[in-house]
């Protein structure tokens, strides 16, 4: 997952940018960038690393100007290296930057095509150059000097019409304003901010509605599936549908894992769905382990503790904190090897053992995917004295890869591929898990927005709402980004000459 961010502003706008993705931070850990436009110039700083490392005194300075976009990146595509951080750039036509949160998957299509067709030239492995230079492309067979906001939407439109899988992005053109779209599923998610001011009206787009939030714009909505959003550098606002076929396919898992608990995506709170997901989960575990005599229920920090404690209200059971989160330590699951994945979990959790000692744990995760963090979980609880440890995963079994956005792209290392529940609880050693079923997980999303039809469940039953995954695409995806692959270095090293400048 990324977080995206642009403002159109009519004062600075580089601690706002900057603000905003140090909110967006949980979406991506490996790098950031914040590109502004001063005088009819591009200014950028884009590096591996958390916002907090990569933005200094000095890169703040040089952001000069009144708008801009932002990136924070968790890789999905391409290489690791700080060339494919984003936001990227082309200077034709008009000169133009990207930021985009997703993951296309007609990549190699795309490449091949723009070659032949645009004669356009990417310089490094991200689909998320691609798409910027299709854009590019597609305002260029516009030929007009003047951009007009029609323009820009027949060049979004042409590009939903090449472009699949998922994509929020945010996009500067020089001399005309911002860009903002969302595929034709709204598979990820991107909200539309506004801000009243003595100088005029300011407008932000953003990943989440937390981000907005932050730097003190008002939520105004979420951008629709196929929507357009362009606002002039002066401040006027157009947006349009950019999409016959449009309909509204949210990500289950921003609720389940990635959005932070105080977002609203698609008009359903992050944090009210969870809680929905503890009563499910909670009447499930009552209904099947009625016999089971349970003394206390513990999240697994951060992201299950809002699930754990309706888990425990539900059960009457008491809710105790038998984790201490090491505040240092990102997330885990979003970092890049499985190396460094296992050893976070031990740095960044340890147990209090007064409230495992001789009882029987009830341990709650919102998902499991590689079972990194449950097997080691377990072992913990039962250093620290449990008598009996049981565990609860918020979201149903996660068996098929995903291919918009999240890095899970080998059905191989997800735990509960090809397996079933009592198999999987005995690789993690516990003594007993229960996983919530896939209907009630939905159920818990939509409560909070009836009006969605249908989610992008792909993890959980392998349905991927583009249709255009097949097994074929699956292998070939496992060839490129396994853990394998990432260690004997294919992914992780740019073989085209990097032509960022790192300073
Ligand atoms: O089965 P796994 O492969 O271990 O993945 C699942 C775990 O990873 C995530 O936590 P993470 O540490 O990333 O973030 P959090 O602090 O927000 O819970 C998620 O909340 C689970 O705890
Ligand atoms: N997680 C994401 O949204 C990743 C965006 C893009 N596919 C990249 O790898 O940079
Ligand atoms: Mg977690």
């Amino acid at each position: 997952m990324c977080g995206v961010v642009g403002i159109v502003a009519h004062s600075p706008v580089n601690q706002a940018l900057y603000d905003a993705l140090t909110v967006l931070q949980h979406r991506g850990q490996d790098a950031a960038g914040i590109m502004t436009i001063n005088d009819g110039m591009f200014k950028l700083r884009k590096a591996n690393g958390l916002v907090r490392d990569v933005f200094e005194q000095k890169h703040m300075e040089r952001l000069a100007g009144n708008w801009g976009i932002g990136h924070v990146r968790y890789p999905t595509a391409g290489t690791s290296t700080s060339a494919e951080a984003q936001p990227f750039y082309t200077n034709s036509p008009y000169g133009i930057a990207l930021a985009h949160n997703g993951n296309l998957t007609n990549a190699d299509e795309l490449k091949e095509n723009l070659k032949s067709e645009a004669r356009r030239h990417v310089n490094t492995s991200s689909d998320s150059e691609l798409l910027m230079n299709w854009f590019a492309h597609e305002l260029c067979e516009a030929n007009a000097w003047d951009l007009t906001p029609k323009d820009i939407f027949n060049a979004v439109t042409k590009l939903h019409n090449k472009a699949r899988g998922a994509y929020a992005v945010v996009a500067s053109i020089v001399g005309f304003g911002i860009v903002a779209f969302r595929d034709v599923y709204g598979i990820r998610p991107l909200v539309l901010g506004r801000r009243v001011t003595d100088l005029g009206t300011e407008y932000m787009v953003a990943s989440e509605s937390v981000a907005v939030d932050a730097v003190g714009f008002e939520f105004v909505r979420d951008v629709a599936p196929g929507e357009a959003i362009y606002i002039t550098k002066e401040g006027e606002l157009h947006s349009q549908l950019c999409s016959d076929t449009a309909e509204l396919v949210p990500c289950l898992f921003e609720y389940v894992y990635f959005a932070r608990p105080d977002s609203t995506i698609d008009e359903i709170s992050v944090y009210a769905t969870r809680v929905r997901m503890g009563k499910k989960l909670g009447e499930k575990i009552k209904r099947v382990w009625n016999e089971l005599e349970i003394d206390v229920v513990i999240p697994i920090p951060e992201t299950s503790c809002d699930i754990a404690v309706e888990i425990a209200s539900t059960l009457n059971v008491p809710y105790r904190q038998g984790f201490v989160k090491n505040r240092y330590i990102g997330r885990t699951f979003i970092m890049p090897g499985q190396q460094q994945r296992r050893k976070s979990v031990r740095r960044k959790l340890n147990a209090i053992s007064s409230e495992f000692e001789g009882k029987n744990v009830l341990l709650v995760d919102d998902s499991v995917v590689r079972g990194t963090t449950s097997e080691q979980i377990i072992e913990m609880a039962r250093d620290a004295g449990a008598k009996n440890v049981y565990f609860a995963s918020a979201a149903p079994e996660i068996r098929f890869p995903n291919v918009y956005g999240i890095d899970m792209p080998s059905a191989n290392e997800l735990i509960a591929y090809g397996r079933e529940v009592e198999e999987i609880c005995q690789l993690i050693k516990a003594d007993g898990l229960i996983f919530q079923d896939l209907p009630d997980l939905i159920e818990a999303v939509k409560a909070g927005n009836p009006s969605i039809e249908q989610f992008e469940s792909s993890v959980f039953n392998g349905e991927y709402i583009t249709k255009d995954v097949n097994q074929a695409y699956l292998d070939h995806l496992d060839a490129l980004r396994s853990d394998s692959a990432k260690d004997s270095g294919s992914a992780n090293q740019s073989s085209s000459l990097d032509i960022h400048n790192f300073s």
